[in-house]
C-alpha cells in the first residue's frame, strides 16, 4: 500500500508546524523492535495492531497525536482498535491507492519478490486487503494525475480542523 510511511511524515509535519506534538507508529518499524516476535500471519497481523493501538493509547493519554501508518488489512482488527478508543478518538484513514501504482512504488523490491512466490501471504497478492465500509477518511489519487503527500496531509489536517480537533 504504497505512501504509508511517506504521508505519514507529512502529516507530521504539518501538524508540527501547527504546534501540535505527534508520534508516527510505523508497522515498518515497530516490527523491528517492540514486535519483532511477529509473523504476517493473520493472528499474528491482529496482535501488532493490537499493541500499535495500545501504545498509540498511551500517547494520546499523553496529549499526543499519534499516527499509526501501517496496513492493517482485515476490518475486524481495524474495529478492535476503534473499540479502545472513546468515539472520536479514532480517525481511520483509507489510503485508496491501485495496486499497480503500488507495484511501481516498490524500493525494497518486495512485490517481486511476492510475484515470483518468494514471499508468501503477501497483502494485495495472495493475502487479502479488506477495504473499509465506513471510515472517516479516504485519500485517493484523482483521475490519473498523482496526488502527492503534501496534498493528502492537507486533506486530513483539514478534516482535523473542520471537526474541531486542532482547537488549543
Ligand atoms: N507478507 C507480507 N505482507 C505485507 N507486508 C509484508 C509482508 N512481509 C513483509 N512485509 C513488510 O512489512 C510491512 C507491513 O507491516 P505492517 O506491520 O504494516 O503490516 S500489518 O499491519 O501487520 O499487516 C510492509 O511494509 P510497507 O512497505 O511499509 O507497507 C512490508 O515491507
Ligand atoms: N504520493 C506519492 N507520489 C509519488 N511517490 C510516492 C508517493 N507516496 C510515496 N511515494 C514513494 O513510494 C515509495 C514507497 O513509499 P512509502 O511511504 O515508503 O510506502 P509504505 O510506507 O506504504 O511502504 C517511496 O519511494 C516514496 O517516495
Amino acid at each position: 500500500m504504497k505512501g504509508k510511511s511517506t504521508v505519514a511524515c507529512a502529516l507530521s509535519q504539518g501538524l508540527h508546524m501547527r504546534g501540535r506534538l505527534t508520534y508516527i507508529l510505523d508497522g515498518d518499524n515497530v516490527r523491528h523492535g517492540l514486535n519483532r516476535d511477529l509473523s504476517f500471519e493473520a493472528e499474528d497481523r491482529a496482535e501488532n495492531i493490537r499493541r500499535i493501538a495500545e501504545v498509540a493509547k498511551l500517547f494520546a493519554d499523553a496529549g499526543i497525536i499519534c499516527i499509526a501508518s501501517l496496513i492493517s488489512p482485515y476490518r475486524k482488527d481495524r474495529d478492535a482498535c476503534r473499540a479502545l478508543f472513546p468515539e472520536g478518538d479514532f480517525i481511520e484513514v483509507y489510503m485508496d491507492v491501485p495496486l499497480h501504482v503500488c507495484e511501481n512504488r516498490d524500493p525494497k523490491g518486495l512485490y517481486k519478490l511476492a510475484r515470483a512466490g518468494k514471499i508468501k501471504g503477501f497483502t494485495g497478492v495472495d493475502d487479502p486487503y479488506e477495504p473499509p465500509l465506513k471510515c472517516e477518511i479516504v485519500l485517493q489519487q484523482k483521475g490519473t494525475d498523482s496526488v502527492t503527500p503534501g496534498e493528502m496531509a492537507e486533506t486530513m489536517i483539514s478534516y482535523l480542523e473542520e471537526k474541531g480537533y486542532l482547537q488549543a
